[in-house]
Parts: C-alpha cells; sequence; structure tokens
C-alpha cells in the first residue's frame, strides 16, 4: 500500500517554496481554502503562497482540482451555481474576497488565459484593445501604443503587424492563443493565470507559448494549470501537486520532481498513476 509521507521528516514547511531575503511577502496567499460545488468537497483546507514574479504550476490527475483552485485567485468561480468556499485569498496582503473589493478592478490585476483559446469575432486590434475600450479610455495613441506593445510582449506582432484589421478569427490556434495572452497583457494585470494554455496546440506552437511564459516571467507573476509535466518541469519555478482536492506536495519544481518527498507525487511524476 501507498504509504503517504516517504520520509518522517517531511513537515509542513516544505509545502512551502523558501522566500528570498527581498520579498517579504507572497504575491498571492491562499489560506486554509475549502471549495464545495453544493455538497461535493472539491478542495480540502489548501494553504499556499506564490512569489511575486515566479512561475507556480498546477498539476494532478483529472478532477484533482487544479483549475477549481486556480479560478479562486480571480473569483472566476463565483460564476458556477452551487459554489462556496471557506479561507481567505491575500492579493499583495489584501483579501480579494472581502465584499468591498470590485471584481472587475481585481481582473485588471489578475488575467487569466484558458485552454482554448477564445479571441472575439472582431480584428486583431480591437481584441487587444477590447479590455482597455471597457475601461472607459478614449485616446486612441494611448490605446494603439498599447495594442502594439502587448502583441510585441506576446511575440506576435512581427507575424500579424500588416494585417491588425484582420479577423483574429483568421488566426492559427496559436497565433489565437498569443492574442489572447497580448488581450490579457494590454490592460497592465501583474498576475496571469493560465488554464493548460497549451493543450489544443501542436508541440511548435506550445514551444512558442512556453518560451512566452518565460519571458513574461521577468514582469508577471504567473501561475498555470498543467496536464504536461514536462511543461511544468520546463517552465515552473514551483509546482503545487493535487490530487483529489488536497495539496499533497508543494515547492522547487526541480526537487518536486527529481526527489519528492511523498510516494504519491512520485508515483504521478513517474507515470504510475494519473
Ligand atoms: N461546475 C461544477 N459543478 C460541480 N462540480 C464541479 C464543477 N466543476 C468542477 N467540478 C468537480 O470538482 C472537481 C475538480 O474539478 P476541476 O475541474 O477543478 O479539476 P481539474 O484538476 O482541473 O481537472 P481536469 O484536469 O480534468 O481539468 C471534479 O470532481 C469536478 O467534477
Amino acid at each position: 500500500m501507498e504509504s503517504e509521507t516517504k520520509s518522517p521528516k517531511a513537515t509542513q514547511e516544505k509545502t512551502e517554496p523558501k522566500m528570498d531575503s527581498k520579498s517579504q511577502n507572497y504575491k498571492l496567499h491562499a489560506k486554509n481554502i475549502d471549495v464545495f460545488y453544493d455538497d461535493f468537497k472539491a478542495i480540502n483546507n489548501i494553504s499556499l503562497g506564490i512569489l511575486e514574479k515566479s512561475i507556480t504550476a498546477f498539476i494532478g490527475p483529472s478532477g484533482c482540482g487544479k483549475s477549481t483552485f486556480l479560478r479562486l485567485f480571480n473569483r472566476m468561480n463565483d460564476y458556477i451555481d452551487g459554489f462556496s468556499m471557506n479561507g481567505n485569498i491575500l492579493l499583495d496582503d489584501k483579501n480579494i474576497y472581502d465584499p468591498d473589493l470590485k471584481v472587475e478592478e481585481l481582473r485588471k490585476t489578475v488575467g487569466m488565459v484558458f485552454q482554448k483559446p477564445n479571441p472575439f469575432p472582431k480584428s486583431i486590434y480591437e481584441n487587444v484593445a477590447y479590455g482597455l475600450r471597457i475601461q472607459g479610455i478614449k485616446d486612441e495613441d494611448f490605446i494603439e501604443e498599447r495594442v502594439i506593445t502587448s502583441l510585441k510582449q506576446a511575440t506576435l506582432f512581427s507575424e500579424i503587424e500588416d494585417n491588425l484589421d484582420k479577423s483574429a478569427l483568421s488566426l492559427s490556434g496559436g497565433q489565437q492563443q498569443r492574442l489572447c495572452i497580448a488581450r490579457a497583457l494590454a490592460v497592465k494585470p501583474s498576475v496571469l493565470l493560465m488554464d493548460e494554455p497549451t493543450s489544443a496546440l501542436d508541440p511548435i506552437s506550445s514551444g512558442k507559448i512556453e518560451d512566452l511564459v518565460h519571458e513574461l516571467k521577468k514582469d508577471y507573476t504567473i501561475v498555470i494549470v498543467t496536464h504536461n509535466m514536462q511543461q511544468a518541469g520546463r517552465v515552473s519555478d514551483n509546482t503545487a501537486f493535487l490530487y483529489m482536492g488536497s495539496l499533497i506536495e508543494y515547492g522547487d519544481t526541480q526537487k518536486i520532481f527529481t526527489n519528492p518527498e511523498k510516494d504519491r507525487t512520485q508515483n504521478y511524476i513517474t507515470g504510475r498513476f494519473g
């Protein structure tokens, strides 16, 4: 029978990545989180801190709660019937579930990219400008500058610079996903949540997104859900392994993939289940 703990020395502190001396605080801090869909408990008492300008991967078998947990960070679960939660999520030490907090403001700071590219049926330019326009920004020079900068950051600009008026739906899947990243960046978030952003893409497009994610780490705190363990190993600094709604292990990605504390993590990363 699989034992929960490989080493008797494994303690709770091993599930938290070490903070460097510069960062006194976590960018994001989930504290004692339970999530329910009606009576079903999808997340079971998870606490986890995420350092600024780092990439954190959530891994684990299908249905373990990765997407549910990710969506808590910009309150995307609020729309789901039957959703309820316990615990707090802090962004820069402020509780994002505070009743006074404006969700639209939160989503400016915490952007999201989904599994399937979901551009609007508008031009490439208007897709990226969208978030600025709904903020009421009217200055076209400002919008243009932001659109171009965001497309460059998302490494798409050189491929489409003569076609900004073309429909976003005419782009390839990989280009559409980079457009969705540009759209998220245009409103200047500081956190980017990515829910399996490459699972609908071919390997070359996936590689471009991985390179981009790596590049974006300079300026953003990134949390990525992935089924692809090679991808988690390549792109992330820290990895959280979830199983049946619980956080089994969390820490330095290298360590999780080469010398995990828990047998269950070892069995998952070596493909013995999942
Ligand atoms: N809207 C919902 N209503 C009821 N149950 C849900 C809902 N969304 C998710 N669940 C349940 O919550 C659990 C966690 O689901 P979640 O989608 O977060 O897992 P996941 O690890 O992201 O899975 P996958 O890798 O397959 O996307 C699952 O048992 C799922 O069936």
